[in-house]
């Protein structure tokens, strides 16, 4: 069900995503760094991506959880990194409300913290992201779906 807060879906298949994390290391390929920190769940499957393209062998997690589904609950952080970020690339799929990246910077104040999509409140926390979003658009992303049945249109129609 989707949460008062959403009114329409932005589904991403597997092949825009890849697409859209090739063209956000377009612009970060003339940048070095020594490794990439993936926010958990959602930023590792962009994280590997950007590894592969950009040559980077070494990936550390912060590992977080704020939502169930479409709600939002408190902020839970199961693992830290031993560092502040100095040369490191943060990654997260999205930015929406800005909460989750907002306690990440709080832990690497220094890392360059991309995401391949934003919403407008948490835009500004981040330095660099692909395609914007609106707020109240619930982004569909690929391992969230599966291939289904649809019927044809003659016979929802006639119902
Ligand atoms: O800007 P915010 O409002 O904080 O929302 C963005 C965060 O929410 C999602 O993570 P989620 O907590 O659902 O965990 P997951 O990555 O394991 O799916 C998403 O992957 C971001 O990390
Ligand atoms: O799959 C997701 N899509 C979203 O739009 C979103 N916002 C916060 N967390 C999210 N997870
Ligand atoms: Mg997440």
């Amino acid at each position: 069900m989707m949460s008062h807060r959403y009114h329409q879906h932005f589904t991403v298949s597997w092949d825009q995503l890849h697409r859209d994390v090739r063209e956000l290391c377009h612009r970060l390929v003339e940048r070095d760094f020594q490794g990439i920190v993936a926010i958990t769940r959602g930023g590792l499957i962009p994280a590997a991506l950007i590894a592969r393209e950009l040559n980077v062998r070494l990936i550390d997690t912060v590992c977080i959880k704020s939502y169930e589904g479409q709600d939002q609950g408190a902020l839970e952080v199961m693992k830290g990194v031993d560092h502040d970020g100095d040369g490191w690339l943060l990654v997260d799929d999205l930015v929406d409300t800005g909460k989750t990246a907002r306690k990440v910077r709080e832990m690497l104040p220094r890392a360059h913290f991309v995401t391949v999509y934003a919403k407008p409140e948490g835009r500004p926390l981040v330095d660099q992201y692909l395609t914007e979003v609106a707020q109240d658009c619930w982004i569909q992303f690929p391992w969230d779906m599966g291939v289904t049945y649809v019927e044809p249109l003659a016979d929802r129609i006639k119902r």
